[in-house]
């Protein structure tokens, strides 16, 4: 009855908006089994990425998959990107696909949510976490003391993997921001149980995208050391808040400003305006999550690429003692140093740590293009309908970025409008209303450590000569990680 009404439906949107159906990418699979069968071939051998690439270039931008008994759209086509995100973003949901993935860990987080609670829950990061002012919430005594035991761990004239320095830099970054307090990762005097915690988030995060990959045969995984991670993480940010919540002053004082605390932290800053300790937690626990390992895996995407291009290496590293010489950066330094944001958007478009995306529609509606054997047709979308959207792929586009795009080029984004013109064409914090709240924060955070970094090394070779290699958790990273040696400037040592 289901098939019927949609197929009525199907016709009425061709009749009326000139909607054609996409290719279909396999046709004799009626059931696609045997699509599911090779995705996870594909995944296990880490080949996921090209192999989108491979069958975007066959099929066209714009096609569909059977999957079990519906049909998935795939695209990587901007017009539609902008459509799924920008203009038609109210027809969209997310949280259908990925709420129960992060249930225990998570009650009501802004990643289960869509609609009404989910705009009251952004509106909480945007103003009362206020991640809407950034020079309010950067703590440089932090991001500078991390620094510095980062720095203490890299070897001299050694083959080392900053790959995984990077990610103890961030789970200190992230903990300071979000608690208060680092988890000293990067220190020889890390207590027992913040070893543990770190560790548990790190898990989870592996068990949450595990689970989103294998879809629906995820209920037969054992979800034992999920519940032991949830419960390590759950007491650990519990101490913190009964902490903040103790030496909070009484809401009718809160006006008076009598409570200062010192540097920003996230804990803090919410708790001046709810008591609720699961909506606390939640909060909390949501950017350990969010904000880790995004972060660490564009940083060790730009130490990558610098190894490899050595032009670029040279040219960042003297705009940045010319502009800033050997001090630590202020914001509005960072700000003024646009060859570093050419190489930070270069390094995004090349390896985005977000690559695939998904949306189910929650109601009928059309994609501009895709449709049709030359794909310039509107497509219709039935409610419930699935789409499969990858930066990735769009970003190593030839039909976008040139003959060059695989090309690790910096100076194509020194065009600032050329920028804009590629509204749907890059987004690897995504666009529109659910585009990354700490997209400004990241792009800070991880500017000040490059910026410290190429302070301090004068030369940074590559010390690995295996190839890029796939690694899909919640971000991407490289497999083989990012082995380097590195020369310390004698001058930044004085
Ligand atoms: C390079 C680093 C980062 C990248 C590439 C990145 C990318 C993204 C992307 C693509 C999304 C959209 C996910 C979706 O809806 O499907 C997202 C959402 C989000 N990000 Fe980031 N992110 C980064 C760092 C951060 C940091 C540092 C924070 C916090 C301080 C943060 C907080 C969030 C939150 C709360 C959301 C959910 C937004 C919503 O659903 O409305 N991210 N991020």
């Amino acid at each position: 009855l289901q098939a019927y009404k949609r197929h009525r439906e199907a016709r009425q949107y061709y009749k009326l908006f000139g909607c054609r159906q996409p290719p279909l990418e396999n046709a004799y699979d009626p059931l696609g089994i045997s699509k599911i069968i090779r995705s996870t071939k594909i995944f296990l051998k880490k080949q996921s990425l090209l192999t989108a690439i491979k069958l975007f270039s066959e099929y066209g931008n714009t096609y569909t998959s059977r999957v079990f008994t519906s049909r998935v759209v795939f695209t990587c086509d901007p017009r539609n990107i902008r459509q799924i995100l920008v203009t038609g973003f109210a027809d969209w949901e997310s949280s259908p696909l990925r709420g129960h993935l992060f249930k225990p860990l998570l009650a009501h987080s802004i990643f289960q949510l869509d609609g009404p609670r989910w705009k009251a829950t952004r509106d909480t990061y945007r103003h009362q976490a206020r991640f809407s002012n950034l020079r309010s919430i950067i703590d440089v005594s932090r991001q500078e003391k991390s620094v510095q035991n980062l720095l203490n761990c890299i070897p001299d004239s050694k083959p080392f993997d900053l790959s995984v320095l990077f990610r103890h830099l961030m789970m200190d970054l992230t903990t300071g921001f979000c608690l208060g307090d680092s988890a000293n990762s990067l220190t020889t005097y890390q207590t027992e149980e913040k070893k543990v915690f770190a560790e548990a988030i790190t898990d989870i995060q592996h068990r949450i995208a595990t689970g989103g990959f294998v879809g629906p045969l995820s209920r037969f995984m054992s979800k034992k050391q999920m519940r032991i991670d949830t419960e390590i993480i759950h007491r650990f940010v519990g101490k913190y808040i009964d902490a903040t919540l103790a030496r909070l002053i009484p809401y009718d004082r809160v006006d008076q400003k009598s409570y200062e605390p010192e540097g920003y932290n996230m804990l803090d800053a919410l708790a001046e305006f709810s008591r609720d300790k699961i909506e606390l937690r939640d909060y909390v626990t949501t950017i350990l999550i969010a904000g880790t390992e995004s972060t660490s895996s564009l940083m060790s995407s730009v130490l990558y690429l610098l190894a490899r291009n050595e032009h670029v290496f040279l040219k960042l590293r003297q705009s940045i003692l010319e502009i800033i010489g050997r001090e630590p950066p202020t914001l509005a330094q960072i700000k003024g140093l646009a060859y570093l944001r050419c190489v930070l958007n270069e390094a995004l478009r090349f390896y985005p740590p977000v690559p695939i995306n998904a949306r189910i529609a929650n109601t009928s509606t059309t994609l501009p293009v895709g449709g049709g054997s030359d794909g310039n047709s509107p497509v219709y979308i039935h409610k419930g309908q699935k789409i499969v959207f990858s930066s990735f792929a769009i970003h190593r586009s030839e039909e976008v970025y040139g003959s060059d795009a695989l090309v690790f080029k910096p100076e194509r984004w020194e065009n600032v409008e050329a920028l804009k013109e590629r509204g749907g064409s890059f987004f690897p914090f995504l666009l529109g209303p659910r585009a990354c709240p700490g997209q400004q924060y990241a792009l800070q955070e991880t500017s000040y450590v490059i910026i410290r970094l190429l302070q301090t090394f004068k030369e940074i070779k590559p010390r690995d000569s295996r190839p890029w290699k796939e690694h899909m958790g919640l971000n991407l990273r490289n497999d083989n990680g990012c082995w380097l040696e590195v020369v310390r400037d004698e001058e930044a040592i004085a």
